[in-house]
């Protein structure tokens, strides 16, 4: 099957500033992918790249078989971008923007899908508001009903959640979800990492315009993060002993890959003279693995 999204050796110059050293990267159709990296790793980069909005300075990219500079049409027709920034023209109310933005896709009759994307959005009740009466929240709630006008297959979203308040980031989430189920591919770049980790199934992590890390979520957090044990005992100083960090005062913490580890490492703080007086076990997340990799490349 032709994969949603290829890309292959993209470098992007900017003078003589190297946003993108050699991306290669493919996702299949039905993916929940994420991007991730820090601040300027080049992630906007290698999406406005995928929009035909910048030119790479070498590679290429295809959104369904597309190429994203020689068939632009086409590779656009395929493709929903929720920009990061907020940029609208203000005289416009919500629908007659997803108006306008369907005849740009050449869409004539567009308004039971318009509709539906209000719905889902909780924007019905704004759709003939003007743009510039709109708060921050819900002019992004519009970027993301201006992605999906043309129903695209492929759908990107840089950071849909920045600003936005925790009861529409459920439902945009559950909204974005369904798309999936229906079989819309989507890649996501956030800096909440916990939303990464329960939504996507597979993760590129970007640090100065190279991919560092590239696997299943699950195969991620199982490589590079340990499970911790964290334990309150009576004498901090004889658990160091042992290997620990403290944390604060009577919480020392140690890190360990398999469970029969943990009944060792109790019976060492024993023989030490650290009592135990209470146990937390963590489970590996995807922030430890994200700050283990970056510190790693
Ligand atoms: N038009 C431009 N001219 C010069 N440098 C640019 C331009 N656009 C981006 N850059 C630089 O390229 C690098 C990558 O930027 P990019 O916006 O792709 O990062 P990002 O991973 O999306 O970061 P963030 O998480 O902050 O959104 C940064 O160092 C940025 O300053």
């Amino acid at each position: 099957m032709t994969p949603a999204i290829r890309i292959d050796s993209v470098t992007k110059h900017y003078g003589a500033f190297q946003a993108l050293a050699g991306v290669s990267l493919e996702v299949a159709q039905g993916e929940f992918f994420g991007l991730l990296g820090p601040n300027g790793a080049g992630k906007t980069t290698l999406i406005s790249s995928l929009a035909g909005l910048t030119r790479p300075s070498s590679g290429t990219l295809e959104v369904m078989g597309h190429d994203v500079v020689t068939d632009y049409r086409r590779a656009r027709m395929k493709f929903g971008v929720v920009p990061q920034e907020l940029v609208f023209d203000p005289f416009f109310s919500v629908r007659e923007l997803l108006r306008i933005q369907s005849g740009y896709f050449g869409i004539a009759r567009n308004e039971e899908w318009i509709d539906e994307v209000l719905d889902n959005l909780d924007l019905l009740p704004k759709a003939n508001a003007n743009m510039r009466t709109l708060s921050g929240g819900m002019k992004r709630r519009v970027l993301v009903a201006q992605a999906l006008v043309h129903r695209p297959p492929v759908i990107v979203l840089d950071e849909p959640t920045a600003g936005v308040d925790v009861e529409l980031r459920q439902g945009l989430w559950q909204f974005i979800r369904k798309l999936n189920r229906d079989g819309h591919t989507i890649v996501l770049t956030t800096h909440y990492l916990e939303e990464a980790e329960t939504l996507c199934g597979r993760i590129a992590m970007l640090k100065a315009g190279k991919i560092v890390a590239l696997d299943s979520t699950r195969a991620l957090l199982k490589q590079f993060a340990s499970h911790s044990l964290r334990v309150r005992v009576t004498d901090a100083d004889a658990a160091l002993a042992v290997g620990g960090v403290i944390e604060d005062g009577s919480w020392v913490t140690f890190g360990f890959d398999a469970y029969a580890d943990v009944e060792q490492l109790l019976a060492r703080l024993r023989e030490a003279g650290a009592g135990v007086e209470e146990i937390q076990i963590g489970e590996p997340d995807l922030e430890r693995v994200f700050v283990e990799v970056m510190n790693r490349a």
